[in-house]
């Protein structure tokens, strides 16, 4: 029989990346990139001069169709290999990224009538403008004692799916009322390549409150958030909830036509960017956390137990990998801060030596900061530029860097921050651990660690852990590909299940970060006081970051009714 492959499609925060993959070996044969043509759209619609609020982050469905017809056409053509021998397709994406749709499955942003609405469009994960829902949803189900909390780390996020939909509601009722569906992205791409409405178990247990025994919460619930969303989970969340690997349907033949493939390949559920790369790197038993490393960073473990960890995003069962409970928590922002740092704070001078030197911005400043020990800058950094994710669920809190003097450089800064994003990663397993959830090694994969080797021992030292690196650059990818693999199934050259295929395919560097022993001494001091600094701003000590924000939006609303 002659190789079979796989396509996995990884749907990121700036572009879609598809890789082919050798089933046999996991071996990657070609990848292709496309950035979105629209990019993260947080300032203005596109084709329009309609502003968009603070703190509201959108994406245009039509970037996701494009990745299908460029990066998939395009490793076909790379690697030359017949499309007979691609038995199956996955996709995993950032979540919760969710649309409207109407009864054919049209996003609303696609109608006349309606693309003027933001509402209309496609809520990015890193949309933050349904706080206010947020908020309220935890106050009331705590006040009901709603048990579903405790799966959740005790709090819901405004990144999520109920959030994000009562904001809809609230702002925009007519868009609200014109929904057929509101989807998870990853379900809505596989639908237009199905023609099949299937949820995936993962994006519906994190991001939708969803249950695999008790299924949603029940209408007394969302009646109490708001009579209006009294029917909602029938109604505007309805649709077949699958496990992860399940074959969502085959590939129709005008996106056959469109991919460069065979009609009747078999597409997977979709699934979460984070949760794919998990078989990617090998991990299918408990203990090992798997930390996705790039724009944000997403931490997965697998247990054998629920347990109730504070700040967590989530405890789903088969959420990951079936047969295990799935725990993930995260930091909104660890990539994105490097990146302001480097447009927006960097020194011109720096910006030239590193033209002089022929290297990237962040190559330079990581050569000099590697030159510092840990403390001796004297900088201390809140790495909550993007709110927190975990463990405090708050998207109102703001970043913070202490410590500066007149003597202090860019490279210090830029150090301070690595260490700040490793202090929260460590607030992180130190909650999991504490809560009973062991992790004994550490795995990281995504765009962070193989483009900086100071930020991986950052990471080792300040959590004392080890820390496995993923052979592959496209790790989610290939993870959605094994997916694909599994829902071909072993008849059709793929496989039965997704812990064979990690077997197969998985592949980690052999080298590995250690903790350094001076390292973390002078680490663990520093993570003592990050952590008063972490309760104080973040518990309610000062709220100062809460009161800024509050006045910059009145002042934002000010300006803008003023310019009107
Ligand atoms: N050498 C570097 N050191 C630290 N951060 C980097 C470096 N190069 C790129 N980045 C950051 O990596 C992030 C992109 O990560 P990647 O995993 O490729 O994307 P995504 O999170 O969208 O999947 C960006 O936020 C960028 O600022
Ligand atoms: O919450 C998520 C997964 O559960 C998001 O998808 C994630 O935080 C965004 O990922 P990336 O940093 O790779 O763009």
């Amino acid at each position: 029989m002659s190789n079979k492959y796989a396509i996995g499609i990884d749907y990121g925060t700036e572009s879609g990346r598809a890789v082919l993959v050798e089933l046999s070996t996991g071996e990657e044969i070609e990848s292709h990139v496309t950035p979105y043509p629209h990019g993260v759209i947080d300032e203005v619609l596109p084709d329009s001069a309609v502003k968009l609020g603070l703190n509201w982050a959108l994406q245009h469905p039509d970037d996701y169709m494009e990745v299908l017809r460029r990066s998939v056409p395009a490793v076909m053509k790379q690697s030359g290999i017949s499309a007979e021998d691609v038995i199956g397709i996955g996709i995993d994406f950032t979540s919760c990224t969710m649309l409207p749709v109407d009864e054919q499955g049209t996003p609303l942003c696609f109608k006349e009538s309606l693309k003027l609405n933001p509402h209309s469009w496609v809520k990015l994960w890193k949309h933050h403008a349904a706080q206010d829902e947020a908020d309220l949803l935890n106050e009331i189900a705590a006040r009901r004692g709603e048990p579903f909390m405790s799966r959740y780390g005790g709090k819901l996020s405004s990144e999520w799916m109920i959030a994000k939909i009562w904001q809809v509601l609230n702002e925009a009722p007519e868009i609200y009322r014109q929904t057929d569906l509101f989807f998870e992205a990853t379900d809505w791409v596989v639908s237009q390549m199905t023609g099949n409405i299937v949820r995936n178990s993962c994006a519906s247990g994190y991001k939708s409150i969803w249950h695999k025994n008790s299924g949603y919460p029940d209408r007394q619930f969302f009646s109490a958030l708001d009579p209006r969303l009294d029917n909602l989970t029938a109604t505007k969340l309805r649709g077949n909830i699958m496990p992860l690997g399940t074959k969502a349907g085959e590939l129709t033949p005008e996106m056959a036509g469109v991919m460069g493939l065979k009609p009747g390949t078999a597409v997977a559920v979709g699934n979460v960017d984070a949760h794919a790369a998990v078989p990617a790197v090998g991990v299918v038993t408990p203990g090992k956390l798997v930390m996705a490393m790039g724009t944000s960073i997403c931490h997965m473990v697998l247990g054998t137990e629920e347990k109730a960890v504070e700040g967590m995003c989530g405890v789903v069962e088969d959420g990951i990998i079936p047969g295990y409970y799935g725990y993930e928590a995260g930091q909104s922002a660890v990539g994105d801060i490097f990146a302001w740092y480097v447009d927006e704070a960097v020194p011109n001078y720096v910006h030239m030596l590193a033209g002089q030197e022929g290297i990237h911005v962040h190559e330079w400043l990581e050569k000099r900061a590697s030159a510092y020990k840990p403390g001796e800058s004297g900088l201390l950094a809140l790495d909550w530029w993007n709110g927190n994710r975990s463990i405090l669920v708050d998207t109102n809190l703001t970043g913070l860097i202490l410590g500066c003097t007149l003597q202090t450089k860019p490279e210090e800064i830029y150090r301070a921050l690595l260490e700040a994003t490793a202090f929260g990663t460590r607030k992180i397993i130190d909650a999991f651990t504490q809560s009973g959830v062991e992790i004994q090694e550490l795995y990281a994969c995504g765009g962070l660690p193989q483009r900086n080797k100071l930020l991986m021992q950052i990471y080792a030292d300040v959590t004392n852990r080890e820390i496995k690196v993923a052979a592959s650059k496209q790790t989610p990818a290939v993870g959605a590909a094994m997916f694909g693999a599994v829902a071909a199934g072993a008849e059709r050259g793929g496989y039965a299940t997704i812990q064979e295929a990690s077997a197969k395919m998985a592949r980690v560097l052999e080298q590995s970060y250690r903790p350094i022993a001076a390292n973390v001494l002078i680490y663990e001091q520093l993570f003592q006081e990050y952590s008063r600094l972490h309760d104080y701003f973040g518990r309610g000590g000062n709220d100062v970051m809460k009161r800024l924000k509050t006045i910059k939006e009145n002042m934002h609303t000010d300006v803008h009714h003023d310019s009107l």
